[in-house]
Order: structure tokens, then sequence, then C-alpha cells
């Protein structure tokens, strides 16, 4: 079996482009780093080539040129030691699984202990009481997604990737999540990268904002979320937090970005 990765890895993307075939320029030739155990949201317009990063990260897709390093390997690695976990905008579950059933497939792909208790306190974690031998066509679709997410946390990756995973959650469940998720990534030490198209859901859960062009992506703006944690909803009226929001947002404005469709302030 292949050995564990031990401690958070850091990303390191260097010269990292993609057009898809027809010549569609999703992303210019990037550098960016992730560092070890931070969260960092990736922001930018609708369409700007947020997921295309991701998913190449995730050795989802390939690049057309330059390369990724998670932890100093490649992310096919990553994958095969299950120390990285994706959740995107389409939560893909097993149909014909429960959400207790997708959650210990999960476990069983990565060779991990398959712990009742475990399950039963993440299923809590993301508000699925009652709802763990539900199968996915009798769940709403925030509740496939949150499904998706506790899946995603199950096999306690070190790199965690999610792609709008509050999409379609409501959004009492939304900001009870952005408060619980941080605890978790930060108990376990977890790097986590993540594309919102919610600026403040971004400074809400992230150590970082990285501010992307429109297509082709490419990093505008860089901006650094030194607010103090744990960060509660009602912190997003205060005025350091409003300020970080407002940096964002000025970023957004100077690229670009919000010519055609703003970004949602919440
Ligand atoms: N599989 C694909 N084949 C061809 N073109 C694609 C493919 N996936 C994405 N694209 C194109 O790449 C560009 C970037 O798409 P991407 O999904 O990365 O954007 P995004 O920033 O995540 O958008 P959104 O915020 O709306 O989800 C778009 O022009 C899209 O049409």
């Amino acid at each position: 079996m292949a050995p564990e990765i031990n401690g958070p890895p850091g990303v390191i993307c260097a010269g990292l482009a993609k057009t898809w075939p027809g010549g569609v320029d999703a992303v210019r030739p990037t550098d960016i780093q992730f560092a070890a155990g931070q969260t960092t949201a990736l922001v930018g317009a609708s369409g700007c080539g947020k997921s295309t990063l991701l998913r190449m990260i995730a050795g989802l897709e390939t690049p057309s040129a330059g390369t990724i390093e998670i932890g100093g390997e490649p992310p096919a690695q990553t994958l095969r030691k299950a120390g990285l976990s994706v959740a995107f905008q389409d939560p893909s579950l097993l149909p014909w699984r429960s959400v207790r059933g997708n959650i210990e497939l999960a476990l069983s792909l990565a060779r991990r202990p398959v712990d009742r208790a475990a399950i039963d306190q993440l299923i809590a974690l993301v508000g699925l009481e009652g709802f763990a031998d539900t199968r996915p066509a009798q769940l709403s679709g925030g509740m496939r997604q949150r499904a998706a997410i506790a899946r995603a946390l199950a096999t306690e990756p070190r790199l965690l990737l999610l792609d709008e995973p509050f999409g379609a959650v409501d959004e009492l469940t939304r900001q009870q999540l952005a408060q619980d998720l941080p605890r978790l990534w930060e108990a376990r030490g977890t790097t986590t990268i993540l594309v919102t198209h919610s600026v403040t859901e971004a400074v809400m859960l992230s150590d970082r904002v990285i501010v992307l062009s429109p297509r082709p992506a490419e990093v505008v703006a860089d901006i650094a979320i030194d607010l103090p944690r744990p960060r509660a909803p009602e912190d997003a009226r205060k005025p350091g937090f409003a300020a970080h929001v407002d940096a964002v947002f000025a970023a957004l404005s100077q690229a670009g970005a919000l010519r055609d469709r703003p970004l949602a302030a919440q």
C-alpha cells in the first residue's frame, strides 16, 4: 500500500495553463502557490476558469502547459494515496446507496476503517441527522450537496478541493457550515482550496482570497484575510470584515470581472 502523506501539503502550480479543444483559453500560464494548512478561496467572474483550475489541481483535467505539485508530488499520486478529496457543484452521489452508504464506499475505496460513530458525527456536522439511511433521490439539492461534503471530509483528506459546494444549500445552513467547517479543517490541518461566487463567504472561510481575471483566468489580486478565528455570521457586519469584502470587490471591479455579471455580496 502507498505510504500516507504526513501533514497538510502545499500546492505549487507553475506555468499552469489550459486551452480547451476548439481553442477556448480557460487558464493563462499561471504561477500560484497554496500554503500548507491554509484555506484559499478563488473568486472571479462566471466562466473565467475557476473550475478548470481546480479540476487540474484535482488531477481531473490535464493541463495544456505547466506543472502541479501537491506536497512535492503530481496530483495523480495524491489521489492514489487518498490524500485528496473533492466536492463539486454536482454532488455525484451513487443513487442506489444511502447517505451512509455513499460515505462508507468512499472510506472503503480509500482503504480507511469504516467508523460508524465518526460517520454519524460528520452527518450531524452537515445537518443531515435522521437522513443517514436516505437515498439521494429522496433528498433536496442542498441536502445532496451536504452529503457530498460529508463524503469528501470522511477520508480526512490532506487536501480538500471544493467547487461551489454550498451552491444549493439554504442560507442558514450555509452560515452554519461556514462556521463549522473551518474549525474542522483547522483541527485536522487540511489544505483547502475553494471556489465560490460569494465574496462574503470567501472572506468568512479563508485565510487568503485569490481574485482571477475574466477568462482566460490569471491572478489579479492576492488578498490575505487576517481576521481572527473563529468567525461568526455577525462578524460580517464589522468594519474589519467589510474592509476585506470591499478589497475583494475592488480587485474584481478593477479586473473587469463585475462588468457583465456582478458577484453576490452574500
Ligand atoms: N470540458 C470543457 N470543454 C470545453 N470547454 C470547457 C470545458 N469546461 C469548461 N470549458 C470552458 O472553459 C471556460 C472556463 O470554464 P470554467 O467552468 O472553468 O469557469 P468558472 O469560472 O468555473 O465558471 P462558473 O463560475 O460559471 O462556474 C468557459 O469558457 C467554459 O465554456
